[in-house]
């Protein structure tokens, strides 16, 4: 069956606070979809929801029609947090070995390949790592599993240019027509090229969703002004 991410009035509340205020939207497989949108406006909380890892208040998010708290399809899906989930004694050796023992759908050989490509060695312990090498890794670790559907929490934070450039590469290479990918990311003026859609996120709901080429080709205008132009009209 082919990959369906279904979003259907998704409501997440935190206390008074109103992260997601009635998200819907469906994403098919074979896209690179970029979560753009200010600090706050409910990304992290959108990406969370999907993952199953937060429970939303109301609504419902599913894969193929099956709710994302299912434990089997939270194990089918790769998600990077913001934060580290690695224990900081270990290698990079270390983490191979547990991601292997975790998930069977780790790719050891792919791994190797994109550890090689990013000049990160074996032995290097993830407590002594640099920002950006340690979100290098983190993006590593999580495109080396074989699976259907990629959720990146804004991925390229603290990642200086070349290697962000390095990355977009092998995010573009890696990417193929089965998986999808669902990322937040910041760096609007860098990601035009590798993304399919845009949904443009503001005070917890989706503001503007458009294919990224169609929109180009009819406006003749770039993503970054279409996102001055979407963050300037008022949320009603
Ligand atoms: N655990 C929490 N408890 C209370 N409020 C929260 C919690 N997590 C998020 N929020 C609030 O929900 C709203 C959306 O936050 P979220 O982290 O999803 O935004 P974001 O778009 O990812 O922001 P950023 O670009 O800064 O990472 C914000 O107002 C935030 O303060």
């Amino acid at each position: 069956m082919e990959l369906l991410v279904s979003c259907k009035n998704a409501v997440k509340n935190f206390g008074r606070e109103k992260a997601l205020k009635n998200v819907s939207f469906e994403i098919k497989k074979g896209q690179i979809v970029g979560l753009l949108g200010e600090n706050g406006s409910g990304k992290t909380s959108l990406l969370n929801c999907i993952a199953g890892l937060s429970h939303l208040s109301s609504g419902e998010v599913s894969i193929n029609g099956v709710s994302v708290q299912d434990y089997k399809v939270k194990r089918e899906l790769a998600y990077m947090p913001v934060v580290n989930l690695f224990n900081p004694k270990w290698t990079i050796k270390n983490a191979v070995e547990s991601f292997s023992g975790l998930f069977p759908d780790f790719d050891i050989k792919k791994n190797a390949d994109m550890l090689k490509i990013l000049n990160i060695s074996e032995n290097t312990e993830f407590r002594s790592m640099s920002s950006g090498t340690l979100a290098k890794a983190k993006l590593a670790f999580t495109l080396s599993r074989n699976v259907k559907l990629y959720l990146l929490d804004e991925p390229f934070a603290n990642i200086d240019l070349v290697a962000r450039e390095e990355i977009y590469s092998l995010i573009l290479r890696e990417f193929n027509p089965e998986t999808t990918i669902i990322l937040s990311t910041h760096f609007i003026n860098e990601i035009e090229m590798l993304l399919d859609r845009v949904m443009l996120m503001k005070e917890g709901r989706i503001t503007a969703d458009i294919n990224v080429e169609e929109y180009k080709e009819k406006n003749d205008k770039s993503i970054v002004e279409f996102y001055r132009e979407i963050m300037k009209t008022e949320v009603s």
